[in-house]
Order: structure tokens, then C-alpha cells, then sequence
């Protein structure tokens, strides 16, 4: 399905008119689709390429160099998790991926460092930790623009997000679907679910699989051009605004046996706030046809609900 596509350069031109069509045309995406493919994104193709390029030099490591980079006690959130480790919430089957996870670094004098664990450093493939630093401030610098955009259309101040994204807890996660080598169970690549954060950026997804599911319960890819990516929102988004924003359900699933042999790679940037932002339902979203949907909680609180619900903690 074309989900629609929205136009950053329009956001950011400095022409007012051309700024407001941008902040309602993604916002009625994300309370129709939950999904957009965003063009003018900020992110430099070469960087992007060049992410690619270490990601699979990474995963095609021997699995006791990448299980170096697998540290217990950090529930997935940094470093490698290998094959079979991660399922959806509600689903027994373990996705068939393996994947690597990158953090924010704090540089200033925020308390908040003290909170983070540092990223796990990759030695065995020159110019892994470096790139994937980049991108991440990158990917921060775009989802900022998009969360100014999202605060203008919930008639917000502009810059109601950046505070609680400045040192946030966001997540670079780099995803290696390996070859199929036997009939899946009743596993998939990855089986349906909702991201837990704010909003998530994905680049250039190496191969097709990628599904959402409409509001008429069908499944339907979701196709993008080379040159723009993909941004969704996800539950933390769609708790803020008391369901206003949707939070679509997704997968990936496999593909057809004469592809079998082929892995697939796709880098999404979990963009979350830090876990002391309250993700208390805005009093805008409330109405009488509207009532309150979730109660008070916090974003930490949250995240830390959803990673015991997909097995990666305990
Ligand atoms: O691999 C993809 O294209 C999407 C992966 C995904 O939805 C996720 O990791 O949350
Ligand atoms: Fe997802």
C-alpha cells in the first residue's frame, strides 16, 4: 500500500503556509494510517549506505566473535541478541532475527548518564561504533523536527518534545533476518506487533516482508521509495494523546521459498524520551466521546512493562 508521503523540506522552509500543510497532513496520517514515508528527511544517503555496510560485515561475523557483544543483564538494550531471543508480546513462537542495539552517549553534564549503560563497543569491524554514533544524532535531529510538527497539530508549543528527548533513551536497532533453512513452525521474521516508543524511524528496509493492518483487518505491505523512510507512530505516542495518534499493528513476514536463501536488513530508530516524561493522556485528547484511556504512568514505568512482556527482561 503507498502510505502517504510527506515532504520534511516543506516543515522546515521557513514559509509558514507551506509548514502548516506539512503539520496536517502528517497528523491526519498518523490518526488515519498510523504510517508515512517522509522525503527531505536530513539523513546523508552515504551515512546511511555506509550503516549497511557494517551491519552486515557485523552479522557476518562467526556467531562466537558476535556472541562477544551479547551482555547479560541488559535485557537487549545494548550489544547483540542472538537468534531466538525476542518474541512478541502475546506470541510463544521467538522471532526469526538476531539484532544489535545502540543508545544514546550523554555529552553534557546531564545526571541522566548516570542512568544509561554504555554502548557495547564492536572491535571487529573498523568504523561500526563511530557510524552508528552519527546516525544516531542524525535520526535524533529528524525525529525532533517530526515531534515539533506532531506537538503543533495536538496544539502544543512547538517545542513541548524537545526537552524530553534531549539525552533520551532512544534505541539504534540494527536487524538481521538470516536465510531460511527449514519450514518456520509457526515462526515468522517478525511476528505482528506495536512499537513501545514515541515514534519510530526506519531506513531503507534491505527486502519486502514489511506489513501493516488496516482498519479493515487486512494485511498490506508497505512499500516506500529508496530515498525516503518510514516513520510510525508508536504506543508511547498513542497513550500521550489518548488514542488520537495510532499506533499500528506490523510484522514482517517471510518470504516466498524461491527467497529463502536471502537475509534481509532493516535498521529502525526507536525514538523514545526520557523515562521521567509522563505519559499522562493530554487533557486536549479528553472529551466526552473520549474519555480517558490509560492511566498516569511514566515512560520509564512503561518501557520497563513491555520489555519483561517480550522476554527480554526478567
Ligand atoms: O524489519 C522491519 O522492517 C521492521 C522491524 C520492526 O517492526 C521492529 O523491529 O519493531
Ligand atoms: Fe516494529
Amino acid at each position: 500500500m503507498a502510505i502517504p508521503v510527506v515532504n520534511l523540506a516543506d516543515f522546515l522552509s521557513g514559509d509558514p503556509q507551506l509548514k502548516q500543510a506539512f503539520v496536517n497532513q502528517l497528523g491526519k496520517a498518523y490518526e488515519d494510517v498510523g504510517f508515512v514515508a517522509v522525503k527531505n528527511h536530513g539523513i546523508p544517503d552515504e551515512l546511511i549506505a555506509d550503516l549497511y555496510k557494517y551491519v552486515q560485515q557485523f552479522f557476518a561475523l562467526p556467531r562466537d566473535a558476535k556472541e562477544k557483544y551479547e551482555i547479560p543483564d541488559l535485557a537487549g538494550q545494548r550489544g547483540y541478541t542472538s537468534f531466538g531471543k525476542e518474541h512478541a508480546k502475546g506470541s510463544e513462537a521467538p522471532d526469526l532475527k538476531e539484532f544489535f542495539q545502540f543508545g544514546q552517549t550523554v555529552e553534557d553534564d546531564d545526571p541522566i548518564k548516570s542512568e544509561y549503560p554504555d554502548n557495547v563497543q564492536v572491535n571487529d569491524v573498523a568504523s561500526f561504533n563511530v557510524t552508528f554514533t552519527k546516525t544516531y544524532r542524525a535520526f535524533e535531529k529528524s525525529g525532533r523536527a517530526l515531534l515539533q510538527a506532531i506537538a503543533l497539530y495536538l496544539g502544543l508549543d512547538e517545542h513541548y518534545f524537545d526537552e524530553h528527548i534531549h539525552n533520551g533513551n532512544s534505541i539504534l536497532r540494527a536487524i538481521h533476518y538470516p536465510p531460511i533453512t527449514q519450514e518456520p513452525k509457526s515462526a515468522i521474521r517478525a511476528e505482528q506487533h506495536e512499537d513501545i516508543n514515541l515514534i519510530t524511524l526506519l531506513v531503507g528496509a534491505s527486502a519486502d516482508g514489511l506489513q501493516i493492518l488496516t482498519k479493515q483487518n487486512d494485511w498490506v505491505p508497505v512499500t516506500s521509495l529508496p530515498e525516503q523512510i518510514v516513520v510510525n507512530v508508536g504506543d508511547m505516542l498513542q497513550r500521550l494523546t489518548n488514542n488520537k495518534l495510532k499506533s499500528t499493528t506490523h510484522r514482517v513476514v517471510n518470504p516466498p521459498r524461491e527467497m529463502w536463501n536471502t537475509s534481509r536488513y532493516s535498521i529502525p530508530f526507536f525514538l523514545h524520551p526520557k523515562g521521567e516524561m509522563s505519559l499522562a493522556c493530554l487533557e486536549s485528547c479528553i472529551d466526552a466521546s473520549h474519555p480517558k484511556a490509560y492511566p498516569d504512568a511514566t515512560a520509564g514505568e512503561y518501557l520497563d512493562e513491555r520489555l519483561r512482556e517480550i522476554g527480554l527482561k526478567k
